[in-house]
């Protein structure tokens, strides 16, 4: 029989129960022994769930405090100086410390450590940070601690750990410039502590995570790796090497080939790398097959995936494994909360407790293709597939027919930059360094509370707006109190950028309970595209115009592009991203019409996610910036030269695509510098960046309030790459995670720093 397993499930419950608990105890009104209490409830939970659900071997080392990597990061004792305790020993409050930074009296100052992107997911890692005289020693009991705790519920675990090389990639050298992969013999002797540790604990597997593995890697870490797990090697316990989110490609031989004693490979991201490995793998080595989509939300297809695990199973026998393509983090919890969805709908549909019984049944079709519980599941998953394939609520021939119209011209605006600039310039009326903010204002909790009694009925739907109207003058009232250029309307009515537009458009489902780890607390809950999308009427037109009602200054109407919504939705599977991409942005085009239509003169077009949906392999980058900027393009071409086009972009390396995020062709583009101390704009001086620039001058992520001179400087800064008649002064993304008080001191500097530049350069 073939072993089902998992590589990792989601930690923040099926009523956010994390969430809710961290945010209690980062407000004070939770003690620790209480947060404690709540996860390890949770992982008790969790266990119970995925070996209810048939899973054979479960994972630990998956729950985590705030982030998995930053948990990995206290283990090795990675500590950057500002953040370590004076007795050496690291606590809760340091984890905490860490992830969020430190200002006050007792602690000092200490910026948080950096977050970005975990791969091609909307989960965000904290990035260790290296010194060169880097020192590892074991720090955290947490791993030992949860094996234990498995154990004790007798429970049959894996542990889970990031490998050395996927871990040292993650992270960024501090101070003097040096080669990352020079600490791997120091950090080496740490894993086979480690393994020790975990071998007495009587742990007979251990999975090593190297999802780096599936990248373009440089020559000198893919010779690391067999260095490195030729060291690994001695010691007792099995090691399964855990690959995901693409194919292992010209890296399968190494992969294959390393001294661990099985490999997990993503068949979902790549099933063409399956009959390869077959060949390549030695004979005595396990291989996991992740044949049920981690990263997505549709229900397996078990027919497809049971005929590869079948042709695996003569091959391997025992030595194959059933698992999920990647960890379970980036799915919702369980489907079986959703008790508002449509029947056909959620019929088609698996979340993290459905994606074990799927694996599970699997794994026992294998071995067992006559088992009552085996034919069930093909029969049902069998009519799953034929009925959404014929479904009419996914097929709309009126969208098809308008995509397939589209043309060239479609996707161009009227006149060139230089043309359309200067009509903006007569007709908009701003100083030089004009002032805005990224769209969003406070998401109070009244705001949300109101929401969701609207939601609950509780609420009329008269009264709800009368509360967000409130909210939007209170925005526009202090926008121009503060002196603002450019005034948004807050955003209050969005739960969320992508989601809030999602309800509004057909062919998107949205779920109730489906939420997902952003970061730390923070979770999302991402729609799901099940069929062609359109636009029944318009989505924010009453809003905006609301807010313009209120003031003189000009209103920015404020939308999510077609990349975005793409990326952070659950897709279709049956249609390629471009074209649903494609269609996104026709209803997107509607609405950036109607908006120019109403008198708005701005229209800011989000694209946050566009450096996220960068295929992680070089080879597909040109045909994905080809589609996405084609699909921006698409959206902004619509309106008059006189009508002026922003964009957004945050968490984003722009090196590499320059050219394509020029091709967008929007009229400004506010992005994400304040962190990197401007060292962003290198790339759009370097490139000659023709359009205008919004190079955020404060970061939003943290309370910290800067100084005047602080943004001062960032703007000298910018001004020396970038002509001055070219640059808005604008925060790095939207404030909604900010509370008030400390958004209208950040700005009140922002606009005085905005006002001095403007006598510098008068
Ligand atoms: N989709 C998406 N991805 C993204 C981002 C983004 O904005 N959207 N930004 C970056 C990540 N940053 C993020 C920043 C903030 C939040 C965030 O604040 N999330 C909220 C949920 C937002 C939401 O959906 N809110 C709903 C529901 C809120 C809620 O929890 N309501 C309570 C009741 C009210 C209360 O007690 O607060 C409940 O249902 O129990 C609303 O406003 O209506 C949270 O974790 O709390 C998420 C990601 C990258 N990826
Ligand atoms: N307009 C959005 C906001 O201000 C853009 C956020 S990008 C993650 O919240
Ligand atoms: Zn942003």
């Amino acid at each position: 029989m073939a072993l089902a397993h998992s590589l990792g499930f989601p930690r923040i419950g099926r009523d956010r129960e994390l969430k809710k608990a961290q945010e209690a105890f980062w407000k004070g009104e939770l003690n620790e022994a209480g947060l404690r209490d709540v996860g390890r409830e949770l992982r008790k939970v969790h266990w119970d769930l995925q070996k209810n659900a048939g899973i054979d071997l479960l994972p630990v080392g998956d729950f985590a405090w705030y982030d998995q990597v930053l948990s990995h990061s206290l283990m090795f004792g990675v500590i950057p100086e500002r953040f370590r305790p004076h007795d050496g020993k690291a606590t809760l409050q340091t984890l905490f410390n860490m992830a969020r930074g430190v200002s006050n009296a007792c602690c000092g100052e200490g910026h948080a450590q950096e977050m970005t992107k975990w791969f091609d997911t909307n989960y965000h890692y904290l990035v260790p940070e290296f010194s060169v005289d880097q020192q590892f020693q074991l720090g955290w009991e947490q791993l030992f601690e949860e094996t234990e705790e498995a154990r004790a519920l007798g429970h049959n675990v894996k542990p889970v750990i990031i490998g050395p090389l996927t871990y040292l990639w993650l992270g960024k050298t501090k101070g003097a410039d040096f080669d990352k992969l020079d600490l791997l013999d120091r950090l080496l002797p740490l894993y086979g502590q480690i393994f020790a540790r975990l071998a007495a604990l009587g742990v007979e597997w251990v999975q090593i995570d190297e999802p780096i593995l599936v990248l373009d890697l440089p020559q000198d870490w893919k010779n690391a790796f067999e260095r490195a797990y030729n060291q690994i090697q001695r010691d007792p316990l099995k090691k399964l090497l855990a690959t995901y989110f693409g194919g292992l490609e010209e890296n399968l031989g190494l992969a294959a080939n390393l001294p661990v004693d099985g490999l997990h490979i993503d068949l979902v991201r790549a099933p063409d790398q399956y009959p390869t490995i077959l060949d390549r793998l030695p004979a005595y080595k396990v291989l996991s097959l992740g044949v049920v989509n981690g990263r997505n939300v549709w229900r397996c297809d078990l027919q497809n995936a049971l005929a590869t695990l079948r042709h695996a199973h003569e091959r391997l026998g025992d030595r194959l494994w059933v698992a999920p393509s990647c960890s379970l983090l980036h799915s919702p919890v369980d489907l079986g909360r959703e008790d508002q969805l449509d029947a056909e709908l959620k019929s088609w549909l698996a979340f993290a407790v459905q994606k074990c019984e799927e694996v599970a049944v699997l794994a026992q079709a294998v071995s067992e293709p006559e088992a009552p519980q085996v034919l069930r599941a093909l029969a049902q998953s069998r009519s799953v597939q034929t009925s959404r394939a014929a479904s009419p609520r996914i097929h709309k021939p009126e969208v098809q027919t308008r995509v397939a119209a589209i043309t060239a011209r479609d996707a161009q605006r009227q006149s060139p930059f230089a043309q359309r600039i200067a009509k903006q310039r007569g007709k908009l009326d701003l100083p030089l360094f004009p002032t805005t903010t990224i769209g969003s204002f406070p998401q109070t909790a009244a705001i949300r509370l109101a929401r969701q009694a609207y939601k609950q009925g509780k609420l009329s739907a008269a009264d709800y707006t009368d509360a967000m109207h409130t909210e939007i003058r209170h925005a526009v009232e202090i926008q121009e109190r503060l002196g603002l250029d450019v005034l948004v309307h807050g955003e209050a009515e969005r739960n969320d950028m992508v989601e809030y537009f999602a309800e509004q458009l057909d062919g998107y489902a949205f779920t109730r309970f489906g939420w997902v780890q952003s970061y730390g607390s923070r979770c999302v809950k991402p729609a799901v595209i099940f069929g062609d999308l359109s636009r029944p009427q318009a989505m924010t037109v009453e809003w905006i115009c609301y807010a313009q009602g209120l003031t003189d200054k000009v209103m920015k109407g404020m939308l999510t592009g077609p990349v975005t919504m793409l990326m952070w939705s659950f897709a279709r599977e049956d249609v390629s991203r471009e074209v649903q991409a494609r269609q996104l942005a026709l209803a997107i085009r509607d609405e950036v019409n109607d908006l120019e239509a109403a008198g708005i003169k701005i229209v800011q077009i989000d694209e946050a996610a566009f450096r996220e949906g960068l295929p992680l392999r070089r080879a597909q980058w040109p045909a994905y910036l080809e589609w996405a900027s084609a699909a921006f393009r698409l959206c902004a071409s619509g309106v008059r030269d006189e009508t002026q086009i922003h964009t957004h972009m945050c968490y984003s390396e722009f090196n590499d695509v320059m050219e394509s995020i020029a091709a967008m062709d929007a009229d400004v583009i506010t992005i994400e510098t304040s962190r990197s101390d401007m060292e962003l704009l290198e790339a759009f001086e370097a490139f000659a960046y023709p359009n205008d620039i919004g190079p955020g001058v404060y970061d939003i992520h943290s309370p910290r309030i800067p100084d005047v001179s602080e943004m001062v400087g960032l703007l000298r800064k910018a001004a020396q790459r970038i002509p001055v008649e070219r640059l808005w002064v604008n925060p790095d993304c939207g404030l909604k995670t900010r509370g008030w008080p400390e958004t209208e001191a950040a700005l009140v500097h922002m606009v005085s720093a905005a006002r001095q530049l403007r006598k510098e350069w008068a």
